[in-house]
């Protein structure tokens, strides 16, 4: 699905009305009608008020059409009217249809004192969308901290109010507890920074043009700015399984994992390569982490490195089909120069991950010989460390985006909506995972799962997509049945099984 940015989403809008033949007007019934069903599922009980805060704009058009909708399903709603500027047409209309509905409606002009809403009431704000301008300043952004400052549960019709869609925050905006993001989603609702403005969002669908096929037709048409990942693309790039495949077939994965006292990452990461679907794993480790790798994970053959504590010589990689490095090796000086030996000897994509990121970042004349195509995994801190500290999400999606294409590398930037930018250009969001996998070891487990795809020949990009949004399901469906409080990374490998038939479905 595509995130297009507000002019792209206009021209979207007038496509489908072209290409449809509807009016406007119809396309916001549309888009209001679908939000009116989202809504109802939330708020089943027509005897919790509803009170709608609408703009002039067609964000208060979309409002005044859910009051209507509301009301003919005997919903207990009233309307606030903000008379901030020259009604849209839509807005007018609706705003025409409202009456003789029995809806109370009250006029809000600047200057007036602030309404009053009982603490019972369901806000819901639509104030601005994606027509927002410029920061919301004066009496209105006073409304929106009289909103804010109140009990009432809020929420937003396809942004909160005062939301910048396409960049970083300015101004004020409302804070939302849901929002119901209408037709294709915005650039803003994956940038963490804007958690807490947008509490849960979803997205409310309804009939819109195609922008993939409008493009080309059309010049200067929409285009799109990224993609979020969804089950029904993914589902279908995954592997067939024939009859007389074997392990071989499935590819042999190489690790180079764990130190003295964080061997755990090496066995977490080797379970998640095998679990993921690699036919072989060998696991290159200190000697102090024979036993445990052994006793813990007898599926996985070792490499045993003449060191006892970290790894610092690195045999012959010809045989292996992918290479995970990094999880837990720790930076010593010996490891570092293994790191190095590894990057300048093998030629195929391959997966770095923590203190491999580390270390590069350490020794930045290691970045040119990363294998091309190959999967970078940073979180945040990692990312910082490597490609510079940035002013905010936004300016951080461009770097990556640069960095990803100038170096022909494909960065994984781990956060709530894990980024993929790849050498393409493309950057894809992915949609699965929880904050209960914000726990010890689930990175670890990414990287496992991303060898063990490499391994079995998915193209680099395609092993991000899927193997992001696998671990991320996974997580999901681990959280389900045992809450996000006590999930560790070994329950998100355990859970791969059910994620993988989960996106065959
Ligand atoms: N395809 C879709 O998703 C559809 C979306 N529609 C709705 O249309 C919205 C966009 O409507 P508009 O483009 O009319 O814009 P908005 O309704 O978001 O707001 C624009 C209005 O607010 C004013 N304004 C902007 N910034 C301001 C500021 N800082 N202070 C004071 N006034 C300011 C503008 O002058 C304009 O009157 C979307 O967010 C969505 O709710 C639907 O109505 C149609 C279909
Ligand atoms: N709030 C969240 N929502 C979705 N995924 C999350 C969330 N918090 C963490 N994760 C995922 O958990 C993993 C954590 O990785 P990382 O920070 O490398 O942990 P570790 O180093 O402990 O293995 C990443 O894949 C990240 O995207
Ligand atoms: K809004």
């Amino acid at each position: 699905m595509r995130i297009l940015t507000a002019a792209q989403l206009r021209a979207l809008d007038q496509a489908t009305i072209r290409a449809e033949k509807i009016t406007s007007g119809e396309l916001m019934e549309r888009a209001a009608k679908a939000f009116t069903k989202a809504f109802t599922r939330h708020f089943p009980d027509p005897e919790r008020p509803v009170v709608v805060v609408c703009g002039t704009g067609n964000n208060g058009g979309d409002g005044l059409v859910v009051a209507r909708r509301l009301k003919s399903r005997n919903y207990k709603v009233s309307v606030i009217q903000a008379n901030i500027g020259t009604r849209s047409a839509d807005n007018q209309d609706n705003f025409k249809r409202l009456k003789g509905q029995g809806i109370e409606v009250r006029q809000l002009t600047q200057g007036d004192p602030w309404p009053a809403i009982a603490p019972e009431a369901v806000v819901v704000d639509a104030l601005f969308g994606t027509g927002l301008g410029r920061p919301v300043a004066g009496y209105w952004a006073e409304l929106i901290d009289y909103l804010n400052a109140l009990p009432n549960f809020r929420v937003a019709v396809d942004l909160p109010s005062g939301l910048s869609s396409d960049g970083p925050q300015e101004g004020p905006c409302v804070h939302a507890d849901l929002t119901l993001c209408l037709g294709l989603p915005k650039l803003a609702l994956f940038a963490p920074a804007n958690t807490q403005l947008l509490g849960n969002w979803e997205l409310v669908t309804f009939p819109l043009a195609d922008p993939d096929r409008l493009h080309p037709e059309v010049g200067g048409g929409p285009a799109y700015q990224a993609t979020l990942n969804d089950a029904s693309e993914l589902g279908g790039l995954l592997k067939k399984r024939y009859a007389n495949d074997h392990k071989g077939t499935f590819g042999h994965a190489f690790l180079v994992a764990g130190a003295f006292g964080t061997m755990g990452a090496a066995v977490i990461a080797g379970r998640a390569v095998l679990r993921a679907g690699a036919g072989l794993l060998t696991c290159h480790i200190p000697r102090s982490g024979y036993e445990i790798m052994q006793i813990s994970f007898p599926e996985a053959m070792c490499k045993v490195d003449t060191h006892r504590y970290h790894s610092t010589e690195i045999g012959d990689l010809g045989a292996y089909d992918s290479i995970g490095i990094g999880p837990g090796i720790g930076q010593e000086a010996l490891t570092v120069e293994a790191v190095r030996s590894v990057l300048s000897r093998y030629e195929r994509p391959m997966v770095i991950d923590a203190d491999a990121i580390n270390i590069i970042a350490a020794h930045p004349e290691l970045l040119k010989l990363i294998p091309k195509n190959s999967l970078l995994t940073p979180h945040p801190k990692e990312f910082a460390r490597l490609f510079g500290e940035t002013e905010h999400d936004f300016a951080r999606w461009q770097v990556q985006r640069e960095v990803a294409k100038r170096n022909g590398l494909v960065i994984v930037l781990k956060t709530g909506f894990t980024s993929i930018a790849t050498p393409g250009g493309e950057l894809y969001f992915n949609p699965t995972g929880n904050p209960g996998m914000g726990t010890a070891g689930t990175g670890d487990a990414l990287t496992g799962v991303l060898t063990g795809l490499l391994a079995q020949g998915y193209d680099p990009v395609t092993a991000a997509r899927l193997g992001v949004y696998l671990h991320g399901l996974a997580g999901d469906l681990a959280a389900e049945e045992l809450s996000q409080e006590f999930l560790l990374a070994e329950d998100v490998v355990s859970h791969l099984g059910q994620a993988y038939r989960k996106l065959r479905e």
